[in-house]
Parts: structure tokens; sequence; C-alpha cells
């Protein structure tokens, strides 16, 4: 096999409009914005990937300008001129020129394992072990604040078979009114769909203590991440006391802090994001840690478009129990996307694309409307202005 010397590395901050107000306990968007990879070799093969954030850095630190200059003035150098099957050692060479920046190096790594799938005309999982399902039953965020807007959205959901499960974003109003919120939308939707919350770390151990029993009555299934990232004695105690699932996402990015949450049993599941752990294989890792500590998985997600979806779901495909499933639900909150084929929700569950590599492609087209740094030609307004004149 020949080998695929890296040429260049190209980093685009792209912004994308989503389809309606998005509340995350930090901050409320109407946009996002992805950092697209192309990674090209000397032979003229492209390997692509995304990094993005939820619509800024509150929750890992960086943000697609950090990430945009770290792989322009880091990574590109130190990956220019290697050999992109050389993976574990390349990862391995950027941790040590540069600590943390993982939704950076996992935008990398994901354009590599794309050059190798094409190289070798197979999909990603086939490098990772495997497929153990095509597809996933996938949550929809429910991120508006207002319970009876949100019941008649999930209705829509239901209605055109996208999504049966549905997490509510929290955290970003008083506790009170937040479960009320949260306890009425799944009592709205009882028996029709399975409702979890997501307070992204907003609530004390005794305002926990005091809420989820309240939304676990009401029905919700699943609490993620109430607490503060690094409590993981005080989610230790929640877990053996609910009889709701607590899930840990915050709290988990290396295979070292899965391995204190098992030892701890400081959830009954976890999910795995690859951005926050740096990568695919990373993520594999720390899924087979999880597993082995009787941990249960969960394929989470920071709201990529349908490229990085695509990659998350090359993962996925890999993980044979999530019996929670899982939430890649970006696609249908971007009102642009930048994929020829979006990821595509049938039966409620999204669909594991055929193709090698990612198996997903650029619109170029798309990319060109949306890429930050486009450029508009003079000529074409000035034209369009004698037109309205
Ligand atoms: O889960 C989070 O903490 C962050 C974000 C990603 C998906 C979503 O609904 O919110
Ligand atoms: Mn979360």
């Amino acid at each position: 096999m020949s080998k695929l010397t890296i040429q260049s590395i190209e980093a685009i901050i792209v912004d994308l409009p989503l389809r309606r107000l998005q509340r995350f306990a930090a901050v409320g968007a109407n946009s996002t914005s992805i950092v697209l990879v192309r990674m090209r070799t000397k032979d003229g093969l492209e390997g692509i990937g995304e990094a993005v954030t939820p619509s800024g850095p509150w929750w890992g630190g960086e943000s697609v300008e950090t990430i945009k200059l770290m792989i322009d003035e880091q990574i590109a150098p130190v990956l220019t001129g290697t050999d992109a099957f050389d993976l574990a050692p390349s990862m391995a060479r950027l941790d040590r020129a540069l600590f943390g920046n993982a939704f950076a190096k996992a935008s990398v790594e994901m354009a590599m394992l794309d050059l190798q799938g094409k190289a070798l005309g197979v999909p990603v999982h086939d490098l990772m072990g495997g497929k153990r399902r095509a597809s996933l039953p996938c949550s929809w965020p429910l991120a508006t604040g207002e319970a009876s807007s949100e019941i008649e959205e999930a209705e829509r959901m239901l209605e055109s078979k996208r999504h049966n499960i549905f997490k509510l974003k929290m955290g970003a109003v008083d506790p009170v009114q937040d479960v009320e919120r949260a306890c009425a939308v799944a009592r709205g939707l009882e028996g029709r769909a399975s409702v979890r919350g997501d307070p992204n770390e907003m609530w004390d151990e005794t305002t926990t203590k005091w809420a989820v029993p309240r939304m676990a009555d009401a029905g919700i299934v699943m609490v993620e991440q109430p607490m503060a990232r690094w409590n993981l004695a005080a989610s230790a105690r929640l877990t053996a006391r609910s009889n709701c699932a607590i899930m840990i996402d915050e709290g988990l990015c290396t295979p070292q802090d899965m391995l204190r949450i098992a030892e701890m049993r400081a959830a009954d599941l976890v999910s795995l994001k690859v951005m926050k752990s740096a990568g695919l294989l990373a993520t594999r890792r720390i899924a087979d840690i999880a597993e082995a500590g009787g941990i249960s998985l969960y394929m989470g997600t920071f709201l990529e478009c349908s490229i990085g979806t695509a990659a998350n779901m090359q993962l996925c495909a890999t993980l044979a129990d999530l019996p929670y499933g899982g939430e890649l639900s970006g696609p249908g909150l971007v009102a642009e996307d930048i994929a020829v084929q979006a990821a595509r929700y049938v039966d409620f569950e999204l669909q594991l694309e055929e193709g090698v590599g990612l198996a997903v492609e650029v619109d170029e087209d798309k990319l060109k409307a949306f890429r930050r740094d486009r450029t508009y030609s003079v000529h074409a307004s000035r034209k369009s202005m004698s037109a309205k004149a």
C-alpha cells in the first residue's frame, strides 16, 4: 500500500443558521459555527473532518476560532509530510506538541480516517472493528424553554417519525420553574415518547436531590450531568439513590475519567462524544473501559452538521449496546447544511450511510455560501443595486 503523504490541511470556519433558538444553560443561540477540515495528500486524495462547539466555548473551552488557529499554526506543521496511515503515532506527536485542544485534534483525526477509508475503499467502521449496527435511535433537543411549544415541537417530530426520544435542555432558569416545565413536557408526552433532561452542570447537590425524584415521578427516564463535572462523588451518591438513570457528560473526556467513573460507579451511563475525547479511536477506547466497568453507553453529540454526524455515526456503528440510544441530531437543527446528502432519519433512527471513508461529501456551493471568509463580488452587488434602482 502506498503512503498517504499529507500535503496540506485547510481549516475553514463555516457559519450555519439554526432552525430555531436553542437555549443552552449558558447561552441562547440562533446559529452555530463549524470548522471544516480538508486534508489533501500528495496523490490528490482528500479527507474531510468537522469540529463544532455547541454555539460557543462554554462547554469545552475551545471556540471555532481557536480550533482554526491551532490547526493552522500548530497541528498542520506537525502533520504535513507524514503518512495518514500513521494515526496513533501522529496523535501521540500532537499530544506532545500541544496540550488539550481535543476538538481540534478530533477534526484532523476524522480527516485522516476518511483518507484511510478512501484509500482502502472501505468505510471507517471497517477500520475500527466492524459494524454492530446500521442505525441509531436518536434523541431531539427541546430547548425553547416553554412547555406548550416544546410539546408541539415533539408532536411534529413524532408525526414525521423523525424522533420519539426528547432531551430537555435545562439550567437556563430558576430550578423550580425549570423542573415544572420539564415535568409538564414529560406528562404531555406520556406513553408516546422517552423524555430526558440535561441541566449542563447548573445544579448543586441539594437542588439535584430535590429535582431528580420529581422529574422521575413525572416520567423522565434519564438525567444528564445535573452537577459540576468535577463532582463525581455527588454523582455517585445520586446514582445510588435515583430511580431514573443518571448520565455523565461533561465529567467524561479521557480514558482516565472513564476509569474513575466506573470505579466510583458515578453514573449508570456515559455520553460518548468524539470531539471532547480527541477523536474516534480515543472514544472507542473509552467505550471499551465503560463496558468493562459495567457502565452503559450513550452516543452523544455537540450538534455537528451532516459532515461530523456522519463521522460520529461511523464510530456509533461499532457500538452494539446503547440502551438509551443517542442524540446525533445536529443536522435537524441547522437550517443549512454543507453535505451533498444530509443525514437521514427514518422510523425514528439515524441511518448509517453506505460508502467509503466517512461516507459523506462536501457540497461545494453550500460551502461557498456559508464559509466565513467568503468574498462578495463588487460587480455582482453593483448589478443588483442598479437592478433595484
Ligand atoms: O449535551 C450537551 O451538553 C451539549 C449539547 C449537545 C447536544 C445538546 O443537546 O446540547
Ligand atoms: Mn450534555
